[in-house]
């Protein structure tokens, strides 16, 4: 239905009738998400073209009702206003900042996973093949780097363009031609600081279309800022921008390209695991010791990932971090949606909540007071969706955090997250791995599987080697639902070490 409706707003001249309104409300108080995207699309330029045109659709519907097109009723302007609070409340049109954050996240996953221009101009990604750029994604992605400064990607992209463009690799749009593209390469190089470079662009398309008058105008202009720098400056060469340290080190290892000692790997081991309940073995795969860190297999029944899932649909919400403030809110860091349940909320839950005790030897029992775990959190990242670097601990600023009430009453004074435990939930076709960046090690998503580790040390410190990532997804969309374990009540089931540096070890 909804399709029907985008169409006949795109594609119709129609005007807007009350039953389309009804049936468009129906729909959307049916529910309808397309902020997660996920039953939409699989790939980020279908979330780039989807979330342009649920953009374009909303505005032109907005248009068609308030230039009275639609009869002007008072039923009209009711049902008017109650789409305007729907589509504030529930995302369900994307706005201009939606349409650029898909861009930026298109961006993103460029620089992450390095993919080819060219190809991801044409639409394929890695091995998928999906619809290609339009000639005005690229312009509007290029100009969005010229104005955020990343002039250096600007340019890059704009070349691009232009190649595909001359050799004919881009369906052509009527009201952009070549030249508009090399005017706008032209400017790019100007701001990048290389003039003579703008000049030498727009000489060449001279020479290919001598017809066009209005370039020698701008070539003018250009001569004109290449004066003002002096000879023996005009040295610059197109460079990428450094980039942060860290940011390169992210990047390496959502890639799986972090290397690692073979001391490290030849120590690595994966066995069926003793638990507290004698016929019970679960398949582990130790990824790094210090800090303590695995990976479970066939840790959670697809059922159980199909309940969890549907259990949080309508439930997700945008996810938030906790501030230097201690306050919680929505970051550009971590783009994804949440939603919390606790083990009593079904026995799905509960049964996790023991099966976590049983693997890892911890207690996870939750009370009204001081709880030994936390909720369940489930997490959905779609397309370019990401958790920038952070620790889950708290370290000095739990006392903080619990005083100040940002913890719910039931794990205040429990306290830190001694250790996390993480549930993939579905497979994702490409990316979103959990990286540890200090360690260099990559969890893949493997459906079922759940990453485990210990964020505290034996001796009681916080463990910075812990620093994760969760990776951009690239194709896909990802499902996880962890369990943060708080330290007190595990002092007998995971005691201190003998040594301040006592690591947990080989079992
Ligand atoms: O998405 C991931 O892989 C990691 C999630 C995470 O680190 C967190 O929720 O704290
Ligand atoms: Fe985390």
């Amino acid at each position: 239905m909804i399709l029907k409706v985008v169409i006949e707003f795109l594609y119709c001249n129609c005007t807007v009738t009350m039953s389309h309104l009804k049936l468009f409300l129906a729909e959307v108080q049916g529910k309808v998400r397309v902020s997660s995207q996920e039953r939409y699309t699989e790939n980020p330029i279908n979330a780039f073209h989807l979330v342009q045109r649920f953009h374009y659709m909303w505005d032109r519907m907005a248009s068609l009702i308030i230039c009275g097109k639609c009869p002007e009723t008072n039923a009209s302007k009711a049902y008017y206003r109650t789409m305007e609070a729907i589509v504030n409340q529930s995302q369900v049109f994307t706005s201009k900042e939606d349409v650029q954050g898909v861009a930026v996240a298109l961006v993103r996953l460029w620089n992450t996973y390095k993919l080819d221009i060219d190809k991801l101009i044409r639409g394929q990604i890695l091995d998928t093949e999906t619809d290609p750029l339009t000639v005005s994604d690229i312009l509007y992605i290029a100009e969005l780097l010229n104005q955020t400064n990343q002039t250096y990607d600007s340019i890059v992209w704009l070349q691009a363009l232009l190649k595909a463009f001359e050799a004919g690799k881009i369906e052509q749009a009527d009201d952009i031609k070549e030249v508009n593209i090399v005017l706008r390469l032209a400017e790019a190089y100007s701001s990048y600081g290389m003039p003579w470079e703008s000049i030498k662009r727009l000489v060449e398309y001279q020479r290919k279309d001598p017809r066009d008058e209005g370039i020698d105008g701008n070539i003018t202009y250009y001569k004109s800022k290449l004066s003002s720098i002096p000879e023996e400056h005009r040295t610059k060469t197109l460079q990428p921008p450094p980039r942060h340290e860290n940011q390169i080190q992210y990047h390496v290892v959502c890639r799986g390209e972090g290397e690692r000692s073979q001391r490290i790997l030849s120590s690595l081991k994966c066995f069926y695991r003793k638990t507290n309940i004698p016929i019970y073995r679960v398949k582990e795969e130790v990824l790094n010791y210090a800090p303590r860190l695995s990976l479970f297999y066939d840790a959670i029944f697809d059922s159980e990932a199909k309940y969890v899932k549907e259990a949080s649909y309508f439930m997700l919400q945008r996810s938030e971090v906790v501030k230097t403030d201690k306050s919680n809110s929505v970051s550009d860091g971590r783009i994804s949606e949440t939603g919390w349940h606790a083990d009593s909320s079904h026995p799905v839950f509960e049964r996790l909540g023991r099966r976590v005790e049983i693997i890892t030897g911890l207690s996870t029992r939750q009370y009204p007071f001081e709880s030994h775990s936390e909720h369940f959190q489930v997490v959905n990242y779609g397309i370019g969706g990401m958790y920038e670097q952070h620790t889950d601990f708290f370290g000095d600023t739990l006392p903080d955090r619990d005083r100040m009430g940002v913890n719910p009453i039931h794990i205040q004074g429990s306290g830190d997250r001694v250790a996390t435990f993480l549930f993939y939930l579905e497979d994702v076709k490409a990316g979103g791995a959990t990286a540890f960046v200090n360690i260099n090690v990559t969890v893949p998503v493997v459906k079922g599987a759940a990453a485990f580790w210990y964020n505290i040390k034996r001796n009681g410190d916080a463990d910075g080697n812990t620093l994760h990532v969760g990776c951009p997804v690239l194709l896909g969309s990802k499902w996880i639902s962890n369990k943060w374990i708080r330290q007190h009540a595990q002092v007998f089931r995971r005691p201190c070490g003998k040594s301040p540096d006592a690591q947990d070890g080989p079992l």
